[in-house]
């Protein structure tokens, strides 16, 4: 067959193949030719780039030091009995070039992807069934998984620095800006952003190892970032940044995973390009590779392309992304580790990137302007770390149910818990997006409600709930781990009912917990040491820790019960006080130095959209990554725990999680924060009122009791010189009013409590009132509320 019969794309793989084999003689001839020379260091000199773990140790895989890796904890041997489902948990394995045998994804039928020629392209197919040793990869024809496609050719094209002049691009492909950036956003740019990020999540999810991509993690962090979610780009940066750090440590648990995936990716760039990136870094001798085993010709590649394209973006969209989010200490130091990193390889090049976060930062402490919060300028450890970020249910969430089309299954689940109850629709003030100080009228949104089926007599309990999916926070075992009930004490009857779980010693109140716990979610955290993730923090984090261990029973809960975590029935109809703007109010964001470097602008990179989900770097990103780690998920093969997903569950949790300190009733000691918290579905349907009709209780269950009558307050009027106060009982049909708060505070303090739950200031009949007259009493509220609730719970 001569050439010109040849299929054009055969004949091209060919010319590369031919290429490359040349390449591969003058690599050998270089080699050569520089072992002889000793300026160059071996893989343990001094240039090693500094290695990426966050400010507290990654992975329990090992502690880094600068000096020496400490091995602390050997790979956990896979000790769960259940199959394992699609997802693929990599294993360390020393030469890296192995996997545990991987299950296969479900056959999915590709999704067509439109390439802006218009014609429709088969989707990015998954990469082929790995073989056990990609170490020989050297042809780009024996990997027919080159892959046609708009955004497959996005991920080819991340570059970061011009090698040949050492400059710095000014973008990096994918960060080109929207077309009207600063402005109302073009809706087709919107459009084609939101399809690429599904289509990435479904690659991510079907392709067997495309999590490990590094470049398509970029690629990914920079849509999220064009979108205005400068929460998920940090994810997203960060996931790229451990991969980055995994290529240069052979004994990483992804490295083997990585670096395959690098061997696969680099032949399909072409190839002037390989060879002039491969020959600056013979030649050059400006920074000599690191991870490269003798023999490993592509590590060479593997290396070069990691160091001086991949990383960077990494900490670029990293440190940027944090300080959009105002997690200012956590920006400043990966800013840092980025310009480190690029000194090191790019003989003291400068980004102005980095530069402008570690000035955005400063400007933004001096900002701050608190009487109980001082921060000295220079004092980055001590900069903030907590942000607000949107609150919505994602476009791409396809897990959120309409709650209203399923009011019947509702119905079924309240049926189980509380038969004389029924779930339905009710109007409510939109607290999360009303401003008082406008005065204008509240906006109303149709939520769900709680309301009674016939009358009900006072002192009832009308409802009784428990649940596993709960949270404690206090190291010491004196709590049932499933439903969080106190342990009756050692020399009680009870205490012989007490169960051990035999392979961890997790204690339960009786058999029948550790029976549900076994059921439910504890295969998934036994023995892995989860509790000292989150357990025994300081008090001023035991409100933050409590929905991050809730978000690990979730993500536990899952994993046995092999569902989406959004899916689970503790989840599923729980409203996450989302935010739903549209798309046309969405301003694109800006990439410019100005957007970094002035505080103002950092608001901006969120698309000008409402913010209420309080979000932090440790809490949304590290501790979840390190939560699925531990529990030997993989964090990058398996979608299911994505930290948007996190994000909903999160969202979730705020507003309907209880919490309430532990063993505190009477006992005299210290206050410390809430130690134990729970999510009970059905119970959290209950609306909020300063003047409830009911009282709660949570002992093993959580309870509704009617209350006998109503709170006595000045509002209600009098008749006869008798205070009029709401009748005790609750007739059918009327709504079943739960209080979030104490309501025997002053208005101003039931309000600053109860506002976290609500998404704004309660707006009652009775906080109305209150308001309204305070001020003309210059704030005094003496009112005495009703004694009936008991007052030792929070929401
Ligand atoms: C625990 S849930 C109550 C059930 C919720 N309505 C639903 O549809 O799932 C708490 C959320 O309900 C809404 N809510 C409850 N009581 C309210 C009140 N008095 N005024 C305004 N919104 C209220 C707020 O959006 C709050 O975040």
């Amino acid at each position: 067959m001569s050439p010109l019969d040849m299929d054009p794309y055969q004949k091209s793989l060919e010319d590369v193949d031919a290429a490359l084999k040349r390449l591969n003689a003058t690599l050998a001839s270089y080699k050569m030719s520089s072992t002889t020379k000793p300026a160059v260091p071996d893989s343990s000199n001094t240039q090693r780039p500094v290695s990426t773990s966050a400010p507290k140790a990654r992975t329990t895989q090992k502690v880094k030091t600068e000096a020496k890796e400490i091995p602390v904890k050997p790979t956990p041997v896979p000790k769960r009995d259940a199959a394992p489902k699609t997802k693929v948990v990599p294993q360390a394995n020393g030469n890296g070039n192995h996997h545990a045998a991987p299950i296969p994804s479900p056959a999915l039928p590709p999704k067509p992807i439109q390439p802006s020629n218009g014609h429709v392209v088969p989707a990015i197919p998954s990469t082929v069934a790995p073989d056990n040793d990609r170490s020989h990869v050297e042809s780009i024809s024996e990997h027919p998984q080159a892959r046609p496609g708009r955004l497959w050719q996005e991920v080819l094209q991340v570059r970061f620095c011009d090698r040949s002049s050492n400059e710095i691009m000014l973008h990096g492909p994918g960060l080109a800006e929207m077309k009207k950036a600063g402005q109302e956003a073009d809706l087709e740019d919107i459009e084609r952003l939101l399809e690429d990020i599904t289509s990435m999540h479904e690659t991510f999810a079907h392709g067997i190892y495309d999590g490990y991509v590094i470049p398509s993690r970029i690629v990914l962090s920079q849509k999220y970032l064009q979108l205005g979610y400068p929460d998920l780009a940090a994810g997203e940066a960060y996931k790229a940044l451990m991969l980055c750090d995994s290529v240069r440590d052979s004994a990483d648990i992804y490295h083997g995973d990585v670096v395959a995936q690098l061997h696969q990716l680099i032949p399909q760039i072409p190839l002037v390009e390989r060879i002039r990136q491969l020959k600056l870094d013979v030649e050059g001798e400006k920074a000599p590779p690191t991870s490269r085993a003798p023999g490993e010709d592509m590590d060479v590649e593997v290396d070069v392309w990691c160091r001086y394209h991949y990383l960077p973006w990494a900490y670029r969209l990293l440190s940027a992304s944090l300080m959009f989010c105002a997690c200012l200490k956590s920006a400043c130091y990966y800013a840092r580790m980025g310009m480190e990193n690029l000194e090191k390889s790019m003989e003291g090049q400068r980004d102005s990137w980095l530069d402008d976060v570690i000035t955005g930062c400063h400007s933004a402490v001096q900002q701050i302007q608190h009487p109980e919060y001082v921060v000295l300028p220079g004092d980055e450890k001590n900069f903030p770390e907590l942000g607000m970020v949107r609150r919505e249910v994602y476009p791409w969430n396809e897990w959120e149910p309409d709650r209203l089309e399923e009011l019947p299954e509702i119905n079924a689940m309240m049926a189980e818990v509380a038969p004389k109850l029924e779930v339905r629709a009710t109007e409510l003030p939109a607290l999360a997006v009303y401003d008082d100080e406008d005065d204008e009228e509240i906006p109303m949104c149709t939520q769900l409600g709680v309301f009674a089926k016939e009358d009900i007599a006072p002192g009832e309990i009308i409802l009784s709930e428990t649940s596993v999916l709960t949270a404690n926070n206090k190291l010491q075992d004196s709590l049932c781990d499933a439903c969080n009930a106190d342990l009756p004490a050692l020399d009680s009857p009870a205490a012989s009912e007490v169960r051990e779980c035999d392979q961890c010693e997790t204690v339960f109140c009786n058999a029948a917990c550790l029976e549900k716990a076994e059921a439910t979610y504890h295969r998934a955290t036994c023995g892995n040491d989860l509790d000292v993730l989150l357990r025994d923090v300081p008090p001023e984090e035991a409100a933050e820790s409590l929905y991050t261990l809730l978000l690990m029973r979730a993500i536990a809960m899952a994993d046995v019960q092999d569902c989406h975590p959004l899916e689970l029935d503790e989840v599923r109809y729980i409203w996450g006080d989302f935010i739903d703007e549209p798309w046309q109010d969405f301003v694109a964001p800006k990439f410019s130095h100005e957007s970094r470097v002035d505080p103002d602008e950092h608001d901006k990179a969120h698309g000008d959209i409402v913010r209420t989900l309080p979000w932090s770097f440790e809490h949304n990103v590290r501790l979840p990554i390190q939560i699925l780690e531990r529990m030997e998920i993989d964090p990058f093969g398996e979608t299911n725990y994505d930290l948007w997903v996190c994000n909903t569950l999160f969202a979730k949790f705020r507003g309907t999680a209880s919490a309430r300190l532990s063993g505190q009733k009477g006992s005299g000691t210290r206050a410390r924060g809430p130690e134990v918290s729970a999510v009970h579905p059905m119970w959290c349907l209950a609306n909020h009122s300063c003047d409830p009709n009911v009282t709660w209780e949570w002992g093993t269950n959580i309870e509704l009791k009617v209350r006998g009558e109503g709170v006595q307050w000045h509002g209600k009027g009098e008749e006869g010189g008798v205070r009029l106060k709401r009748e005790g009982g609750i007739k059918k049909g009327e709504e079943i009013l739960n209080h979030y708060c104490d309501i025997e505070l002053p208005v101003r303090e039931r309000r600053e409590w109860a506002s976290g739950a609500l998404g704004g200031d309660c707006q009652c009949e009775r906080c109305v009132w209150e308001e309204r007259h305070e001020v003309g009493a210059g704030g005094e509220d003496s009112e005495e509320g009703s004694n009936d609730d008991d007052g030792s719970d929070e929401q």
